[in-house]
């Protein structure tokens, strides 16, 4: 366990009705609890710009959001502190104002999980990476086509379904057409791709294209279960990165299955357990999230502009585009790990 990144302030200093701070710690909110980053940033916005939300620790039921103004996490404060929260299923926040620790400020990687550079030696069953899976040429001819839509930090393409950000997951009412024949060749790769014993089945029809600035990564998640069939292929053009993987507990995975009314996840104290591992994405190389490593760990793209890879600096100089190819489900998830799926959830709720 690290450093955390933000502290409490000074007991008197920061709490509420005395010296406001911009930036405020969230607690029984985050990833581990089926609330992504960019859902709690979208949320708060409401009260003015959101610079950033950061884990608070390693939990994933705990983030800091940090605003741009003190006024912004004052009335967020007085708006959502102790009740239960609508935009986040009545779940309950505890909230209380937050300092940046001057100490932990380097953007140098991630100190605690080594990065591995094959995804043999990271022991997540599912996990496989290919390297130069398309040419230097193949790249070059592909990283710009199309037209960029615009989010907070950066750009994205959708084709074949569009994917909302706010609910996690797509209209399949609303067929955009066929993937755009510049990933024929791509997709014709993919299923070929080693581990793959039915390739007739793969169906690909939703490409999303990302395009990540310098240093800009991607909150940690796990790509809806209701949305997307149980292969997820990601190719990395232009730039590197590293992708980090994390399981988190059982307790933090029933914490999120349960609803606000269960009191007894109220402490998200008991969720601090989990597993974190990194590889390093090069430039045309092909990822596939298969079986547990699609259904049951988060996938994160840490914001750092440097990285250290084995003994190597990495400097993410450049803006890094992805490709990720998913085949939308149409029906419910039956997948083997129910505590991460989002469709068995539905059916409790609708159980009540
Ligand atoms: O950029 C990537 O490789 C991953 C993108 C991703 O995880 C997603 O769009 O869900
Ligand atoms: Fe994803």
């Amino acid at each position: 366990m690290g450093l955390p990144r933000f502290v409490r302030p000074k007991k008197g200093k920061g709490v509420k009705g005395d010296l406001v701070r911009p930036n405020i710690y969230v607690a029984n909110c985050g990833p581990a609890l089926g609330i992504s980053h960019d859902q709690i940033a979208s949320v708060f916005s409401s009260f003015g710009e959101v610079h950033g939300v950061y884990a608070a620790d390693e939990s994933g039921a705990r983030v800091i959001v940090s605003f741009s103004l003190e006024t912004s996490a004052q009335a967020a404060l007085n708006a959502f502190h102790a009740r239960p929260c609508p935009h986040f299923g009545d779940r309950t926040l505890h909230i209380r104002y937050s300092l940046l620790h001057p100490s932990t400020t380097t953007q140098v990687n991630n100190e605690y999980v080594p990065v591995s550079l094959a995804a043999s030696v990271l022991n997540i069953p599912g996990l496989y990476l290919l390297h130069d899976f398309v040419s230097a040429k193949e790249e070059q001819a592909r990283i710009d086509v199309g037209s960029w839509k615009s989010l907070s930090k950066r750009r994205v393409q959708h084709y074949g379904y569009e994917f909302c950000y706010d609910t996690r997951n797509v209209d399949t009412k609303q067929h955009l057409g066929e993937l755009p024949s510049f990933v024929s060749p791509i997709i014709e790769r993919i299923s070929l791709f080693p581990i793959l014993d039915n390739s007739a089945s793969l169906c690909l029809d939703q490409l999303t294209v990302n395009e990540y600035p310098s240093g800009v990564g991607l909150s940690p998640h796990i790509d809806t279960h209701s949305a997307f069939e149980g292969l997820i292929f990601s190719l990395s053009l232009a730039g590197p990165c590293i992708m980090e993987f994390r399981k988190y507990s059982e307790g933090a995975v029933l914490a999120k299955a349960a609803s606000s009314t269960d009191m007894k996840i109220e402490n998200p104290d008991s969720c601090s357990n989990l597993l974190r591992r990194a590889i390093y994405l090069p430039p045309r190389s092909m990822l596939l999230l298969s079986g547990e490593a699609r259904y049951a760990w988060h996938h994160y793209i840490p914001h750092h502009k440097i990285d250290m890879v084995k003994d190597s600096v990495i400097r993410r100089g450049s803006r890094r585009v992805s490709f990720t190819f998913r085949k939308v489900r149409t029906g419910p998830c039956h997948c083997e790990f129910p505590m991460y799926c989002d469709s068995r959830k539905t059916k409790r709720d609708s159980d009540r």
